[in-house]
């Protein structure tokens, strides 16, 4: 035997119930050819019939007329099942039987309606009427089409006790019954779920997931070789995928794991409505009437070998916590059997419970409904305790949720619960309580409301490994950097999510005049358009506060602009668990304690500030230098170009040409600064030799470095960038008069930085074909650093120290260690 088992959406509407007739015959077929196992199908109501039969009883105990109304809307649903489904000539038939049944209920809700009252047991009646009506018309469907089947209702076989709305099955009695009348009704038996009756044959119902308790009950008393339960969902899944995207189909899973994943809100079965069933070991399948050929779930008492150390996660959105503690618990005993006697008294129903072994406080999480309510039975019950100060007022905390990682794995498997706490706190979920119970196949954390769908997506993300993880990138300005780097992450996506499991996801992105954002990711072959299009006016705080309020797990903010005024937000994404990264030097090159600050933070919310690109470019300068240092390293001596601009202006220009143009050129090339003064201020090669020395430890300040100006005084006070092109091209002989001098000695120019004892300067030096620095070329940097272990021979650093490919694949390779360190 086989029993089936059909909700109320696979049969909520006419198009759906022919779906479910031909699922049923498709399982006769395939049973006729086997010849071998008979199948029974158990409904629900049509969906949305039990709740409007239950609206239809208060509204006759409290003397609304119009609930007629809604009655005619009932039998219409069901009269159009028949008309949409049964030959014509045999219609009448069919509407006469399902009228009978119409004409029943009218008449016991005019009874409601005379005395204004309505009876648990009335109220069991009422609703019993949506099963036998579905039930009825589906029956009828199914015999107009050739098939001998007969309507069946579970009063006669499912025998309960008197406690109307949750009754108790007699089992003895029920399985017996059932076992007789299968042996004696051969045909197909189409049953009414959900519902019951006394020995005195009242009608009771069954409570939660009652259809699926009748399935599970029948199929245990005929010891069913399957009970399929057909829902609209792909069997159970990683996650709800409404709060979780990337949730995914669980193809088996335990009984023991269902029944945890479920009790924290995943509503697709509900387990303990098939205790029958798991008793006797009967496989349960979870299938999809609107997507019949997959597979879905089945829950049996072994599941098969699995990828991954959990199976699931799920989580009950809404809790409260209460708090009792105080110094008059340690050690005494009672106080818990006192507590949860006095709440259980009070039918109260506890999610999770924790207490430290200090004994000094429990917590445990309820239904913030009833927190008022809890509090006021603790206060009364601990009244003396309170008094005396044993015990400390009872606190009730809110606006909580608990997650519940769920899985067979998990038991005896170490590493587990770290991996859990490490990724709540890379992301900034704070935990307020944890459980985890002695079968180690839950761990549940409490954590705030507000973090629940970042918390949720991040856990996924790390135990279902399989899949990539999820980057989300936030980057400030596209220009030239920031445009380059877009167009390397496009180009790389697939390598990255294939090779590295690594999905970078560009969620939002700003110019100065307009902001996108999408959680889903933007698309990166069509931005720009985009942007301008579907972007909304912008500001730096509205955009901070964008990423802000989205909370996603994994967030990473990039900032490729050369703005002052952005890193006065470093601090508070950092705060907000928020990765930075940048080449933009301001931050880094500002007083030395806001340095320090921004450190601080990042390594105290566990997340990461780097800006690799803030000297040299891609070249591997800021990762080697904190290398030397964490590794115990001491710097003696840093000499370096730092100017890729400089570099390739020195190496560019000639007596006789025109010294602007070469700096236009640099500037075309993408070597140059957004003002190009910078560079030839000195004070771009300022900042990165502060930062150099920073990093190697030594606590500089910017006013700690000399600078000796290589640039006219007209062209630093030019007000404008063309009027100082302007100013360039009237000092050309200047610039000409420096190169012929140095050329005349057999030299070249060079703009050289250099730290020691504590000293950093800058400034144009002429160099001979014996110093180091003389062969380079190009736009290339070239840094030395002597220290205590690279002190005969300096550690040197050389390569293209500029240009738009160099700088955006730095901040990319910046943003995928991060996705490492996630990891
Ligand atoms: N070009 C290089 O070789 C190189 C190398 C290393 C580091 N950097 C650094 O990279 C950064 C970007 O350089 P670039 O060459 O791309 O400059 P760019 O001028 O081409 O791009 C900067 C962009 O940022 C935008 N912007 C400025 N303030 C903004 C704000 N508040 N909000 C939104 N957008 C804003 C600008 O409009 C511009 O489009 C600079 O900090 C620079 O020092 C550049
Ligand atoms: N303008 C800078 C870019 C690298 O920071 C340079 O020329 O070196
Ligand atoms: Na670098």
């Amino acid at each position: 035997m086989q029993v089936l088992k059909f909700g109320g959406t696979s049969i909520g509407s006419v198009e759906s119930i022919k779906q479910v007739i031909q699922i049923i015959d498709n399982y006769r077929r395939n049973d006729e050819a086997k010849n071998d196992d008979r199948i029974t199908v158990v409904f629900s109501a049509m969906g949305g019939v039990t709740n409007q039969l239950i609206e239809i009883g208060r509204m006759a105990m409290s003397g609304e007329t119009d609930y007629m109304e809604l009655v005619r809307r009932i039998e219409d649903r069901h009269f159009n099942v028949v008309k949409s489904l049964i030959p014509v000539k045999e219609q009448s038939k069919v509407f006469a039987h399902v009228r009978g049944i119409i004409n029943e209920l009218e008449d016991l809700l005019r009874g409601v309606s005379l005395i204004r009252e309505l009876s648990p047991r009335t109220h069991d009646l009422i609703t019993s009427f949506g099963e036998r009506l579905s039930t009825t018309v589906i029956t009828e469907c199914i015999k107009s089409r050739g098939i001998p089947a007969q309507f069946c209702d579970a009063r006669q076989l499912i025998k309960t006790d008197a406690q109307f709305g949750h009754a108790e099955v007699n089992y003895q009695l029920t399985n017996q019954l059932i076992k007789d009348h299968f042996d004696k009704n051969t045909d197909l038996q189409l049953v009414t779920g959900f519902i019951g009756s006394t020995v005195k044959n009242e009608t009771t119902t069954l409570g939660r997931g009652g259809s699926d308790y009748t399935a599970s009950i029948i199929g245990a008393a005929l010891n069913a070789t399957f009970i399929d339960i057909w829902t609209d969902v792909d069997g159970m899944m990683t996650a709800d995928p409404r709060k979780v995207p990337n949730a995914f189909n669980i193809p088996t899973i335990t009984y023991a794991e269902a029944m945890e994943l479920s009790h924290f809100g995943a509503k697709v079965i509900y387990p303990p409505s098939l205790q029958p069933a798991f008793a006797r070991n009967i496989p349960i399948r979870v299938l999809n009437t609107f997507n019949a050929s997959h597979k879905g779930t089945t829950v049996s008492r072994t599941a098969e070998r699995r990828q991954y150390t959990i199976t699931g996660i799920s989580s009950i959105d809404d809790i409260a916590l209460v708090n009792v503690q105080g110094s008059g618990m340690i050690g005494v005993a009672g106080v818990s059997a006192k507590l949860f006697g006095v709440l259980a008294a009070h039918k109260i129903s506890v999610i999770l419970i924790s207490q430290a072994s200090s004994e000094h406080s429990i917590c445990f999480a309820i239904d913030p409904r009833g927190a008022e309510h809890v509090k006021s039975i603790l206060d009364a019950e601990f009244a003396a305790e309170i008094e005396h100060g044993h015990i400390d007022n009872i606190i009730i905390e809110r606006d909580l949720s608990v997650i519940a990682t769920v899985g067979e794995g998990m038991k005896k498997s170490s590493g587990i619960a770290g991996k859990l706490f490490s990724v709540l706190g890379k992301n900034g979920v704070n935990i307020v309580a944890v459980a985890q119970g002695s079968s180690e196949i839950n761990i549940s954390v409490v954590i705030n409301k507000n973090n629940l769908s970042k918390a949720l997506n991040a856990l996924h993300n790390i135990f279902f490994q399989s899949e990539a993880r999820v980057l989300n990138l936030f980057l400030v300005g596209t220009g030239l950097i920031g445009r380059t780097l877009l167009k390397q992450i496009f180009d790389q996506s697939e390598f990255l999510r294939e090779e590295k499991l690594l999905k970078v996801c560009v969620v939002g992105m700003t110019n100065t005049k307009k902001m996108l954002l999408n959680p889903k990711g933007i698309s990166l072959n069509d931005w720009r358009e985009r942007l301008l299009t579907e972007g909304v006016t912008t500001s730096l705080p509205a955009f901070v506060d964008k990423i802000k309020d989205y909370n996603l797990p994994n967030s990473v903010f990039i900032d490729c602009t050369s703005d002052k005024d952005i890193v006065q937000f470093y601090e508070s994404l950092l705060d907000a668990n928020i990765s930075v990264v940048t080449p933009n030097k301001v931050a880094n090159s500002g007083p030395y304690s806001e340095y320090r600050r921004l450190q601080r933070t990042a390594l105290n919310r566990g997340v990461k500030f780097l800006y690799e690109t803030n000297v040299g470019a891609g070249l591997p300068i800021i990762n080697t230098v904190q290398g030397l240092l964490t590794s115990g390293d001491r710097f003696l001596k840093i000499e370096a170009i730092l100017s890729g601009t400089l570099s390739f202006i020195f190496n560019t220009f000639r007596p006789g040409s025109s010294f602007a143009d070469v700096v236009r050129e640099a500037k075309e090339k993408g070597y140059t600064e957004p003002d190009p003064r910078d560079d030839l201020s000195g004070q771009d090669v300022a900042r990165k030799i502060l930062i150099l020395a920073r990093e190697a430890g030594f606590p500089l300040e910017p006013e700690d470095i000399t600078i000796t100006n290589l640039l006219p005084d007209s062209c630093l006070a030019a007000p404008t960038v063309p009027a100082f092109f302007d100013e360039l091209e009237r000092n050309n002989a200047y610039f000409e008069k420096l190169l012929t001098d140095a050329e005349a000695n057999g030299e070249k120019l060079r703009f050289v930085a250099s730290f020691e004892n504590n000293k950093a300067s800058i400034g144009l030096k002429t160099v001979g074909v014996d110093h180091p620095f003389y062969q380079l070329t190009g736009a290339d940097n070239i840094v030395s650093f002597s220290t205590e272990r690279y002190k005969d021979r300096p550690l040197v650093i050389k390569g293209p120290g500029a240009g738009a490919e160099v700088t955006a694949s730095g901040v990319f390779a910046d943003v995928v260690s991060i996705g490492s360190y996630l990891a």
